[in-house]
C-alpha cells in the first residue's frame, strides 16, 4: 500500500527513475539493487553495500579486499583541511563541520571531470570519519589525532578514532549494521537535493555538500539526535508515557516517529532495535532501551505512528559512547554512498530538474514610483 498523493511536499509523485532502491513497495520493504535490507544487514558488511551501490553489484572476495585496501589508504587528511578544521569552534554543530569539511576537500581535490566521480567518492567515504573525528578530538580534547588506522571496516575505524582505541567486536558489528541501514533510501530529501544539484552538471562535492545541509534538519537525519534528547531524561517507562502524552496533547512532533513513505513500519527499525537491546544488556543498564520500547508502544496505541530508522539508533549510539551531537554525522558517513550513486545515475541520464510552481501571488500590476509606496 503506497501513501496517497497529496500535493504538498511532492508526496506520492514520481520525480524520476532509479535502479538503486525500493522503499515501501509493499507498504514496508526496503531493497538496495534488489537485495532486502534485512538480508544485507545480516550477511554482508557496509563496504560491500557501498560497492554494490556505487559499482552496481556486490564484490567478490578479491574485489572486496582491493576495495578495503583502497579505502584504508585514503583515510589521511591534507594539512590545509586540518588547518580549517582546527578553526571551527567546539560549540559548532558537527553537521556544519561535515559540510565545511566536504566543501574544503572539494577545493583541494576538485572533481575536474566526471570520469573521476568514483575515485572522488571513495576518497570522501574514507575521509568523512577522519574529518569529523579530527575536529571533535581537537576541539574537545585538544589532541591532533592520527586519522589512519588498520581497521578493515569504516564503522570500527570511526569508533577507533573517536575513542582512541579499537572497538569491541559487538560495537564494530553494530556500527557496521548501522551504516548499512542508513546507506540508501530512494528520493529522500537529502538525496533529492544531491540529484537536483547533479542535474545542473555540478561537481560531486557540491552535490554532497548540499545533501549534508538537507540531512541536518530534525525532520530528516537530525531526528536521531532529537530522539536522544527526548529519551535521555526519561526515568522509566511510566515517565516516558507521561512525557509523550503531554507532548502529544501539546501537538508536538515526536522525533524518530512517522515516515513520508512507509505506512505501517520502517524495516530498519526492527534491526537496529534488536542491536540496541543487545547493547543494553552488555552496557548493564537498560533504562534507555526500556523507555524507548515504552515510547514505541504508546505512539502506536495513541497515533498509529511507528519508529523510523532514527529512533532506536539514539539508544544504540549512546550505549557505544558516541556523543549525541555526532549521531547525524555518522548518517552522513553512510548516506554518502546513496547520494553519490544517485549523482552517478542522474549524470548517466540527465535532464535538468526544474519543476513548475502553482502561482498564488497577486495579479499582474504596475510598479509604483518610490514616493508612492
Ligand atoms: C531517516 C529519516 O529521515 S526518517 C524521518 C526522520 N524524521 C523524524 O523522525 C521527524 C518526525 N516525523 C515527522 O516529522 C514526519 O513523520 C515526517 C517528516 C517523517 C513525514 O512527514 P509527512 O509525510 O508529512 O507525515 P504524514 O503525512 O504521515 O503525517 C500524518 C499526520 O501525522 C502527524 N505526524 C507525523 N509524524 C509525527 C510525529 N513524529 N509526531 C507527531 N505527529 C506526527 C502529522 O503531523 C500529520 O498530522 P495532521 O494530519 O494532523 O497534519
Ligand atoms: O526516505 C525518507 O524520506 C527519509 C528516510 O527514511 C531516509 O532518508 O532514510
Amino acid at each position: 500500500m503506497t501513501k496517497p498523493i497529496g500535493g504538498a511536499g511532492l508526496r506520492g509523485q514520481s520525480a524520476g527513475e532509479t535502479a538503486l532502491c525500493t522503499v515501501g513497495k509493499s507498504g514496508t520493504g526496503l531493497t538496495y539493487r534488489g537485495y532486502d535490507i534485512a538480508e544485507l544487514a545480516d550477511k554482508v558488511s557496509f563496504e560491500e553495500v557501498a560497492y554494490l551501490l556505487l559499482k552496481g553489484e556486490l564484490p567478490n572476495a578479491e574485489q572486496l579486499q582491493a576495495y578495503r585496501t583502497k579505502l584504508k589508504s585514503l583515510r589521511g587528511l591534507p594539512q590545509a583541511l586540518k588547518t580549517v578544521l582546527e578553526q571551527i569552534p567546539a560549540d559548532a554543530h558537527p553537521m556544519d563541520v561535515m559540510r565545511t569539511g566536504c566543501s574544503m576537500l572539494g577545493n583541494l581535490e576538485t572533481e575536474a571531470d566526471f570520469s573521476e566521480q568514483g575515485d572522488r567518492t571513495d576518497r570522501l567515504l574514507a575521509a568523512f570519519p577522519s574529518i569529523i573525528c579530527y575536529w571533535y578530538r581537537y576541539s574537545h580534547d585538544g589532541v591532533r589525532i592520527h586519522t589512519e588506522t588498520d581497521d578493515e571496516q569504516i564503522g570500527a575505524h570511526f569508533l577507533h578514532l573517536l575513542h582512541g582505541k579499537a572497538p569491541s567486536e559487538l560495537h564494530a558489528k553494530v556500527m557496521d549494521v548501522s551504516l548499512i541501514l542508513y546507506a540508501e533510501h530512494e528520493f529522500n530529501a537529502s538525496t533529492f537535493t544531491a540529484r537536483v544539484c547533479a542535474s545542473t552538471l555540478s561537481d560531486l562535492h557540491s552535490c554532497v555538500t548540499g545533501a549534508i545541509g538537507s540531512l541536518r534538519g530534525p525532520l530528516h537525519g537530525g531526528a536521531n539526535e532529537a530522539a536522544m534528547e527526548l529519551i535521555q531524561d526519561m526515568k522509566d517507562e511510566q515517565h516516558a508515557v507521561a512525557v509523550l502524552k503531554q507532548k502529544l496533547a501539546n501537538k508536538e512532533k515526536i522525533m524518530g516517529f512517522g515516515h513520508a513513505i512507509y505506512r505501517e513500519s520502517d524495516p530498519r527499525n526492527a534491526i537496529i532495535k534488536g542491536w540496541s537491546q543487545k547493547l543494553a544488556e552488555e552496557f548493564g543498564d537498560d533504562r534507555l532501551y526500556k523507555v524507548s520500547v515504552a515510547c514505541e508502544s504508546l505512539m502506536w496505541e495513541e497515533k498509529k505512528l511507528f519508529c523510523n530508522a532514527d529512533f532506536f539508533h539514539a539508544s544504540a549510539y549512546h550505549y557505544m559512547g558516541i556523543p549525541t551531537k555526532l549521531f547525524t554525522p555518522i548518517f552522513v558517513c553512510s548516506r554518502l554512498t546513496g547520494w553519490a550513486a544517485h549523482v552517478f545515475e542522474q549524470r548517466a541520464n540527465n535532464r535538468i530538474i526544474r519543476p513548475s510552481a502553482d502561482y498564488t501571488g497577486p495579479e499582474a500590476r504596475p510598479v509604483p514610483a518610490l514616493g508612492e509606496r
